[in-house]
């Protein structure tokens, strides 16, 4: 069997969206970012999220970033440029982690269509089509972070973590947190690079809704891709324990303020901590610092430690959105690789707008929270629990970011006891990621 890493990158394009696309006179097909097409779709994908023409230097850059994904344009060849994009798509295999384990996941990103040709339906036959391409290539589940919170819900993804804004007044926090006894060092940009990816992968398992640092992503975070013009700006402090371990990494910029010197802002890029220790440190030095009365800090869970370590609570506003989006395509699947927060049965009965995850299936759960599923053909289902839901809703409370007994309240779903449905997919730990892709 192939393994579905190497079947989703070396997938032709999905016939039914090709077929779409063909009957408005459109090309659709994969651009290998090794290929010299590759640049007419990187010039798309700058052009579609409002950033500027891609200059040679950046596309080099580009090209480096985006070989391990599989990317897929829409091209109009009765136009002037036929060789620049009007559509782009990107994904890739990789991991997501889910209560208790981890899953394997599509990500999906780069999603764009000129202006010129919007609603036509481009994204939907590309969305369609990466969405069936990632389940052809037999991975559980799709995902992806947005831009606007109205487009994917009607290709079956729902936002399944959260993230929370921080802005924190640092005149008003009085530390309330502990105080370690680790060292705090500035550390060069590409030696925190390593330290980012290092600390990364050993930590991403233990939040759900983490996933493995997408290909690319490695320089993002210090600056240090080789085409970025600003990346001196960021500085990072490591956080070495007693032991001489490092455990955290903090990367991040400072904007001065345009009239008084004293009332910087300290924007975070990423903050990762292996330890408790490594947090409190990072979070103190990041509240103590000198010509800064704000920190920012943008992709943080909405359950934040730090918020209980800084005295008056009102120093901090946090603001909440919709952040990590799942699209569940094999039901038995991604209710296999999580675990539970109780014991019980459930029948789910899932309907799905574009049928792939359409089905009844039977989720038991044991004592030790560990759960089998069958469809419910193969099983006998008397006196199980019901729940009635789309596949959406069953995105939504995959992780335990939302209660079924909340999406009940909203109109969202139905079921013959919510509470029980509740305590069953409840996660000890707030589901998030700490980046966008
Ligand atoms: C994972 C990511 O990459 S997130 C990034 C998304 N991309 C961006 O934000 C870049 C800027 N925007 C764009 O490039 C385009 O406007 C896109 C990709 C959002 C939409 O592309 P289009 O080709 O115009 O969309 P398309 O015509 O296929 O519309 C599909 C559906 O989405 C709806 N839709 C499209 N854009 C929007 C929008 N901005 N808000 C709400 N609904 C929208 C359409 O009404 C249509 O609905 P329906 O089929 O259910 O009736």
């Amino acid at each position: 069997m192939t393994e579905p890493q190497t079947s989703l990158l070396n997938r032709d394009v999905d016939e039914a969206s090709h077929r779409a696309l063909a009957e408005r006179a459109l090309t659709y097909r994969t651009v290998p970012a090794g290929e010299p097409a590759f640049e007419g779709w990187i010039q798309a994908v700058s052009r579609g999220f409002q950033d500027g023409e891609r200059s040679p230097e950046q596309i080099a850059g580009a090209r480096g970033r985006n070989s391990g994904r599989r990317l897929t344009g829409v091209f109009d060849e009765s136009g002037p440029m036929p060789e620049v994009a009007v559509g782009t798509i990107a994904s890739w295999p990789s991991e997501l982690t889910v209560p208790g384990g981890t899953i394997p996941a599509g990500a999906i990103s780069a999603v764009t269509v000129a202006q010129t040709h919007r609603r036509r339906g481009i994204a939907r036959a590309l969305l369609e089509g990466e969405v069936r391409t990632v389940a052809a290539a037999g991975l559980p589940i799709a995902m992806l972070t947005v831009t606007e919170s109205t487009l994917y819900g009607r290709y079956g993804f729902a936002s399944a973590a959260s993230a929370a804004i921080l802005d924190i007044d640092t005149r008003r926090v009085r530390w309330a947190g502990p105080t370690p006894d680790g060292r705090l060092d500035f550390i060069d940009r590409r030696a925190a690079r390593d330290v980012v990816a290092t600390l990364h992968e050993r930590t991403r398992h233990r939040t759900p809704g983490d996933i493995a640092l997408p290909p690319g992503h490695g320089d993002r975070f210090t600056g240090t891709d080789p085409d970025e013009k600003d990346g001196g700006a960021i500085r990072c402090v490591q956080y070495r324990d007693a032991a001489g371990e490092v455990r955290g990494i903090l990367t991040y910029s400072l904007a001065p303020h345009e009239r008084d010197i004293v009332k910087g802002t300290a924007k975070v890029t990423i903050l990762i901590a292996e330890t408790d220790d490594a947090y409190a440190a990072l979070w103190r030095f990041l509240l103590e610092l000198d010509l800064v009365a704000h920190v920012r800090a943008e992709l943080c869970s909405v359950d934040e430690a730090v918020l209980w370590m800084i005295g008056d609570r009102r120093a901090a506003s946090v603001s909440v959105f919709d952040h990590q989006y799942l699209r569940i395509l094999d039901v038995p699947a991604a209710l296999r690789a999580r675990t539970y927060g109780s014991a019980g049965r459930v029948l789910l009965r899932v309907s799905d707008p574009l049928g792939i995850a359409t089905g009844e299936y039977l989720l038991t759960v044991d004592d030790d929270g560990e759960g089998t599923v069958a469809t419910a053909a193969d099983a006998d289902t008397a006196g199980a629990d019901v729940l009635e839901l789309s596949v959406v809703e069953l995105a939504a409370v995959y992780l335990g970011g939302v209660s079924p007994e909340t999406l009940g309240r909203a109109g969202r779903l139905t079921g013959t006891d919510l509470a029980a449905s509740s305590r069953m997919f409840a996660s000890t730990i707030v589901p998030r990621v700490g980046l966008w892709y």
